[in-house]
């Protein structure tokens, strides 16, 4: 409800659930003298840590924290199991800094409880705006450790730091409502491996349908469609980095990356990255693309499976094809990965191939924020930023 109180939000630089927007920019403008120099205060027990990812032992503490705390589906179904290798490349972009890895431990037992990382971007913002930004990601509190208001604690930390480097605007996704979400986006799955996600309960048969007549209507192109589709390679950066840019430059809310950025966040990587090209064969120019990220979830107290492997759409283009059979590609494509699902928002022009191409509506909306920039709400199409 409108009134809500959100004893923490409302005390922060976003409009309120009802407002509405006059014209789009900053809302508050600080300079650094205006920022603590200190840490701000945890309770007795606990102390601030920086987790160094490139240390094994240190990272592999993030992925427990978030393997058995992270976000679970509304029914307590399935949680996000973000890999190793997964988490190293989400944290270490071009620029990272390694003070925005921010972790609580206990005091006594050194066990980490708590997690919230910053990367930096350069976001545009209403095709005109491009501003310095980070991304929020990996908000964890220790399941023992709920509702004791430390995310707002944790929040203002990483406010902080990044404030100390002169940032001022973030951009965060949440599958909750706060004040006050940009654009409201739908999720949508497509089945691959339908035998196992009715096992897992992720799905279930429809009446009247039997096992394999559900197998053989979720079947999949046995071949590509796009002529000469083949994964992403260095020498295509500087060319993907153009027909990115052109393609972002339609939305409202999208990440303006260098070649360097392109690379780190499109080259193919086991397990992390799959990303396919479609290339002129005269020039060399990179015409299409499409991509996907690895993101399993663990099934929680399945007897049968422990993990459903999930695809999720990344950055997708279409140039010299129709975006459907770029999609139809991809969706071949993670079907030979061994991907169980493959899993989109209702963002880009996602909504021209969902119908033609079987997803179903998933059980909730994906949020999209920004911290200290108001603009005016978008429609879901409007948005061209993925955040893992
Ligand atoms: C210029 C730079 C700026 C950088 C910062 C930008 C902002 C970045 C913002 C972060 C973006 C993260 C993006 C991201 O990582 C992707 S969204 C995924 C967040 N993580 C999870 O859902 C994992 C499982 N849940 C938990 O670990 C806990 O429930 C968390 C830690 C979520 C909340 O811990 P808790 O023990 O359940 O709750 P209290 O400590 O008692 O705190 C309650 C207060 O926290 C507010 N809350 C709850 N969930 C939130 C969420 N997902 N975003 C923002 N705020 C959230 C809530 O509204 C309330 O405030 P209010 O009373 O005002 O309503
Ligand atoms: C984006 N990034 C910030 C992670 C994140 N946080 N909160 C979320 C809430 C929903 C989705 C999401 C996004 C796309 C999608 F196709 C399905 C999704 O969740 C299904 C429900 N679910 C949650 C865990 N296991 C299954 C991601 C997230």
């Amino acid at each position: 409800d409108k009134n809500a109180a959100h004893a923490f939000w409302d005390t922060q630089p976003v409009p309120k659930i009802d407002a509405q927007v006059e014209k789009s920019g900053p809302i508050e403008v600080k300079t650094l003298d205006d920022v603590r120099k200190e840490p701000l205060t945890l309770p007795a027990l606990f102390e601030w840590v920086v987790l160094d990812v490139n240390d094994q032992v240190q990272l592999n503490d993030v992925y427990t924290l978030l393997n058995e705390n992270y976000v679970e589906d509304d029914d307590n179904m399935f949680r996000f199991d973000y890999s190793i290798p997964f988490l190293k490349w989400a944290l270490q972009p071009p620029h990272y800094l390694k003070d925005w890895h921010i972790g609580v431990r206990v005091k006594e037992s050194k066990k980490l409880v708590a997690f919230i990382s910053a990367i930096p971007a350069t976001i545009n913002v209403d095709k005109t705006d491009s501003v310095k930004m980070v991304e929020i990601n990996f908000l964890c509190v220790h399941k023992k450790l709920r509702e004791k208001r430390l995310a707002p604690v944790l929040i203002k930390e990483i406010t902080r730091r990044v404030n100390l480097q002169n940032i001022w605007q973030a951009a965060y996704t949440a599958g909750i409502v706060l004040p006050k979400p940009v654009a409201s986006c739908r999720y949508y799955h497509r089945s691959l491996n339908p035998k196992k996600l009715v096992e897992c309960k992720f799905s279930s048969l429809p009446p009247r349908v039997s096992m394999s007549l559900l197998i053989k209507l979720n079947r999949v192109e046995e071949n590509t469609k796009c002529p000469g589709i083949r994964p992403l390679t260095k020498a295509d950066v500087p060319s993907a980095t153009r027909l990115l840019a052109k393609y972002l430059s339609q939305y409202s809310l999208a990440p303006s990356m260098s070649e360097e950025e392109v690379w780190h966040w499109l080259a193919p990587q086991k397990n992390v990255m799959d990303c396919y090209v479609v290339v002129d064969p005269k020039t060399g120019e990179v015409t299409d693309m499409c991509s996907f990220y690895t993101l399993p979830s663990s099934v929680i107290g399945n007897p049968k499976h422990k993990t459903l492997k999930a695809a999720f759409s990344f950055y997708n283009i279409a140039t010299s094809v129709p975006l459907v059979d770029l999609m139809a590609d991809a969706l071949h494509l993670a079907k030979k990965g061994d991907f169980d699902v493959f899993n989109c928002l209702d963002i880009f022009e996602n909504s021209k191939f969902i119908k033609e191409h079987k997803f179903q509506p998933g059980d909730g909306n994906l949020q999209y924020y920004l911290y200290n920039y108001a603009t005016q709400t978008k429609d879901p199409s409007a948005m061209g930023l993925v955040l893992l």
